[in-house]
C-alpha cells in the first residue's frame, strides 16, 4: 500500500487520536489552536481538550488579512500570496504552541484546519442566479502539512455546500454530539463575528434540530469600536453600558430580508459591515448618533436579532441556553439575552465540560476525526457528509 494511504489506515485504526484543531475566525483577533484526544466517532465521541491557546495576531498580519477580507474586489497576487503565506504561518504557530506544551509533533496524529475566511457568499448575499453558494477559506492545508510534518486535513466548508448546504454553520455536527440531552431542549449559541444557535429540542427528533446564522455576533461591534475608539473591541461592554440604545436606529438594522429568509441560512461581514450601519442610521435620521449610542445600539441589535431568531422559530420553551465564542464575555449581549428570554437559564459551554473559547477550534478538530473514522451524519435535512481534504506531509 503506498505510504500516505498506510499512514492513514494506521491513524483510523487506532483506538485513541491526538488531533489540533485550529479555528481562525472572523473576528481575526488570532489563531485559536486545541489539541484534543478523540476516542470513537459520530455520538459515541469521547473527546478530552488537552491544551488550547489563542495566538494573537499582529497588527500587521491582521491588516494584511483585513485588505482581502470580505471585499468585493481585491488583487489576485495578494489573495495567491497569501494562501500559502498563511497555511505556513499557522504551520509555525503550531510548531511553537507544540513546543510551548512539550509535545512532539511525532505523537499528534492530525491537524484540522479551518483557514481564513476572507469571503462568504451564500446565494441569498451574491443574488446570482448561475452560481451556487460560495466560501472560500484560505491557509493551504499542504503547507500546514509539510511544514509540520503532520497530517492535515482542511478546507471543511467545501463539502458541504456541494452536498447543498451554504458551507456553514459547520456547528451543527459538534453541537450534536456535545450538546444534546434529552428530556432538557437547549440551545448552544456561539456569539463571535457571527453568531450562530443550534437548537437541540430534547425529545430527541434530530428532524426538529436547526442551525443557523442569527446575524451579527460580534462583528459590528468591534467594527464601531475599531472606526469610533480606536480599540479593537469593547471590552467588558464598558462604552455600550455608557451609552443609550436608539430605537429608531434598532429598528431600521432590524428590517433587513435576511431576519425574515427561513433557516437554514449564513451570513457574514460582507453584509453585516460598517456601511450597513452607516445606511441604517440615515434611513432612522439617527445619523447625529453619540458614538456611545451607536455601540450600544449595535449591541442591542446583537441580543434583538439572537432573541427574535429564537422566538420566531417555535425555540420559546428553550430551558438551557449555553455561549461561546468571544460574545459570552460581553456583558450588555448576555445580559440582554438573560433578559429577553427569561426564563431560560442562561450559561457558557463550561456546563458540558467544553471551554467556550475553545469550542470552535474544538469543532474543527471533531470534524477531521469524523472525515477519519465517522459516517456521514443524517440531521434532518442537513448535508450529510464527511467534510474536508487530506494534505500529506510528503
Ligand atoms: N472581555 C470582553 N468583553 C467584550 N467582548 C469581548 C471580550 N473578549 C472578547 N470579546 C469579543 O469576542 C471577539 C472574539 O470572539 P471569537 O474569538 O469568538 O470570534 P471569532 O472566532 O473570530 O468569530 P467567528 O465565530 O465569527 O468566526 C472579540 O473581537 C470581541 O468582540
Ligand atoms: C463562512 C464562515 O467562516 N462562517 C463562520 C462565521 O463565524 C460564525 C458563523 O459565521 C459560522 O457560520 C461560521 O463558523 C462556524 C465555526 C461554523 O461553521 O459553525
Amino acid at each position: 500500500m503506498n505510504r500516505n494511504l498506510q499512514h492513514l489506515f494506521n491513524i483510523a485504526q487506532k483506538p485513541q487520536r491526538l488531533v489540533v484543531g485550529l479555528m481562525s475566525g472572523t473576528s481575526l483577533d488570532g489563531l485559536d489552536i486545541a489539541l484534543c484526544r478523540f476516542s470513537g466517532h459520530g455520538m459515541a465521541t469521547k473527546f478530552e481538550l488537552l491544551e488550547f491557546t489563542t495566538t494573537p495576531y499582529a497588527a500587521d498580519f491582521k491588516a494584511e488579512i483585513q485588505q482581502l477580507f470580505a471585499k468585493k474586489i481585491i488583487g489576485l497576487e495578494k489573495l495567491t500570496l497569501m494562501n500559502a503565506y498563511v497555511g505556513s504561518f499557522h504551520a509555525e504557530l503550531i510548531l511553537a504552541a507544540l513546543k510551548q506544551w512539550g509535545v512532539s509533533p511525532a505523537d499528534v496524529d492530525m491537524i484540522a484546519s479551518h483557514g481564513q475566511t476572507i469571503y462568504h457568499a451564500p446565494k441569498r448575499l451574491h443574488g446570482q442566479a448561475a452560481y451556487p453558494n460560495a466560501t472560500l477559506q484560505i491557509g493551504d492545508g499542504d503547507h500546514i502539512a509539510v511544514k509540520t510534518g503532520i497530517l492535515t486535513i482542511s478546507d471543511m466548508r467545501q463539502k458541504h455546500i456541494a452536498a447543498g448546504g451554504e458551507g456553514a454553520p459547520l456547528a451543527l455536527y459538534g453541537d450534536v454530539i456535545m450538546g444534546s440531552q434529552t428530556g432538557e431542549d437547549r440551545i448552544l449559541l456561539n456569539i463571535g463575528g457571527i453568531a450562530n444557535l443550534t437548537w437541540l429540542p430534547g425529545n430527541g427528533n434530530g428532524a426538529e434540530i436547526i442551525c443557523c446564522d442569527t446575524g451579527p455576533g460580534n462583528t459590528l461591534i468591534d467594527a464601531a469600536c475599531r472606526k469610533y475608539f480606536d480599540m479593537p473591541y469593547d471590552e467588558d461592554s464598558r462604552i455600550a453600558l455608557s451609552g443609550k440604545v436608539s430605537e429608531a436606529l434598532l429598528d431600521a438594522l432590524l428590517d433587513n430580508p435576511y431576519f425574515k429568509a427561513p433557516a437554514p441560512k449564513t451570513t457574514g461581514p460582507e453584509l453585516f459591515s460598517i456601511a450597513y450601519v452607516e445606511k441604517a442610521q440615515q434611513v432612522s435620521n439617527t445619523t447625529g448618533l453619540s458614538l456611545r449610542d451607536i455601540v450600544a445600539t449595535l449591541s442591542a441589535f446583537t441580543v434583538k436579532s439572537i432573541s427574535g431568531f429564537i422566538q420566531d422559530n417555535g425555540m420559546q420553551s428553550v430551558k438551557r441556553i449555553l455561549i461561546s465564542g468571544g460574545g459570552a464575555k460581553n456583558k450588555f449581549v448576555v445580559d440582554g439575552l438573560t433578559a429577553e428570554l427569561a426564563p431560560a437559564m442562561i450559561s457558557d459551554t463550561n456546563y458540558l465540560g467544553v471551554n467556550p473559547d475553545a469550542k470552535e477550534a474544538i469543532l474543527f478538530a471533531l470534524l477531521g476525526n469524523e472525515a477519519l473514522v465517522g459516517e456521514p451524519m443524517h440531521i434532518g435535512g442537513n448535508p450529510a457528509v464527511l467534510m474536508g481534504k487530506f494534505s500529506f506531509a510528503g
